[in-house]
């Protein structure tokens, strides 16, 4: 047997459950069963996403117990963790998940544990009906295209009781509980910035992969540091899964998507590309000036900064945007600690976040976005992919 199959396999033993334990740990979820079901045959006893074979899980046991076959049957079964609000980065991470694999399982949690205290849990974008109709036309368009390996076959969305059986935590910095840490990795950048963010995330990920146990995860470039935490996490703690980062999707204007875009409204949207461009002209100092030293290469991404800042200054309060550099960085791609010189064999990662502030004085029925335009914090990247130096 493969080593990984053996971990997984051992692993998955206590999770031998019968069809009645079933049906009692999932009494609370009766009523939505119900509903959604349009027969009482053995195949429609789950509930589903309407006018589809997805099976809406919402315990770790029925979780379970769909898993277990496809261990037994030597099928591969992929998970994409989400917090929903789906949007073309997410489906392009469930795309690919589908190409190499025979079952995907889209986690959509919002969890609560990476969100600081007074950060946005409360206004953040949850969108289940427009989810559900997206993972229902992805999963068509899945089964028309012959080169996929397989299709969604489950969503887990599991309540915050289910995920913290032992009750939750709390959000705080010195919260108590069973918590995973990566660390340093952790520490700077995003972690600077949300002292509690990447405790939440490995913490809630551990979670979902030991729930899940699938043979790949999927994430998403737009989220460095997260996938380098993830792989740090797996290497460390030696988890049997494969992670795999997709390339971020973005707008015409080079946007990255991101759920959080839908608290931007128009006029800060059209200036939420400043940190892209900065860093594309980074990426160019690198690329084409041949530049290594960190001054030259960041120093290219904090002139677009001011030039858009000081277009900005020059319009009036009604029609002007103002925003605030988190950070710029180029940081090791493995440590994430900042660079004074990229060793092209190593390569580097260039990064950023920015708040977009609210607007100042809004015009009269002015689109200000979702939840009234609140400070909007957009991240990015640009990978400076390791390459042999010819030398001379
Ligand atoms: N534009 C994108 N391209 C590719 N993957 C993405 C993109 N945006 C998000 N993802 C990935 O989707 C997964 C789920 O992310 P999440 O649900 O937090 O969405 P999000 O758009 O990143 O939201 P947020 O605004 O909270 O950052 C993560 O692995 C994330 O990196
Ligand atoms: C990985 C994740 C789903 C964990 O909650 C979240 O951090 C995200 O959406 O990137
Ligand atoms: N995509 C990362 C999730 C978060 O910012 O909370």
């Amino acid at each position: 047997m493969h080593p990984a199959s053996a971990v997984r396999n051992f692993l998955l033993r206590p999770a031998i459950i019968t069809t009645s334990t079933l049906r009692a740990t999932t009494k609370t979820t009766t009523r939505t069963m119900a509903s959604s079901c349009s027969s009482s045959s053995s195949s429609s006893r789950y509930e589903k996403i309407p006018s589809t074979q997805i099976r809406i899980l919402r315990t770790v046991p029925s979780l379970r117990l769909f898993r277990r076959p496809h261990l037994l049957d030597h099928r591969s079964v992929a998970l994409v963790p989400t917090m929903g609000a789906l949007h073309a980065g997410h489906l392009s991470l469930i795309r690919a998940a589908a190409k190499e694999n025979h079952h995907v399982i889209v986690s959509i949690y919002v969890n609560p544990a990476q969100f600081g205290i007074s950060e946005d849990l409360d206004s953040y974008p949850q969108t289940w009906e427009s989810d559900i109709e997206q993972l229902a036309k992805l999963d068509r368009e899945l089964a028309d295209d012959g080169s996929n390996l397989g299709r969604i076959s489950a969503v887990f969305a599991p309540s915050t009781k289910e995920m913290y059986p032992s009750g939750f935590p709390g959000q705080e910095i010195d919260s108590k509980g069973s918590f995973v840490n990566i660390t340093p990795v952790a520490e700077v950048l995003e972690g600077k910035t949300r002292p509690t963010f990447f405790r939440g995330v490995a913490t809630v990920c551990m979670k979902l992969f030991n729930a899940v146990q699938p043979e790949k995860v999927y994430f998403g470039q737009k989220d460095v540091q997260q996938t380098v935490v993830i792989k740090k996490m797996v290497k460390d703690f030696m988890l049997p899964v494969e992670v795999v980062v997709g390339k971020t999707v973005r707008a015409e204007d080079g946007l990255a998507l991101s759920s959080r875009n839908v608290y931007l409204g128009q006029r800060r949207r059209k200036v939420a590309t400043v940190l892209w461009r900065a860093l594309r002209a980074a990426e160019a100092a690198y690329l084409e000036k041949g530049k290594r030293r960190r001054e030259e290469i960041l120093g290219a991404a904090k002139e677009v900064v001011k030039e858009v800042e000081r277009e900005q200054e020059r319009l009036s309060p009604k029609g002007r945007v103002r925003f605030e550099v988190d950070y710029i960085s180029l940081a090791d791609p493995e440590s994430m600690q900042e660079l004074e010189e990229v060793d092209v064999e190593r390569g580097g990662i260039l990064s950023g976040a920015i708040k977009m502030l609210p607007v100042e004085e809004p015009r009269e029925g002015e689109d200000l976005g979702h939840s009234g335009g609140p400070a909007v914090r957009l991240i990015d990247n640009i990978i400076l992919e390791p390459r042999e130096e010819v030398k001379a």
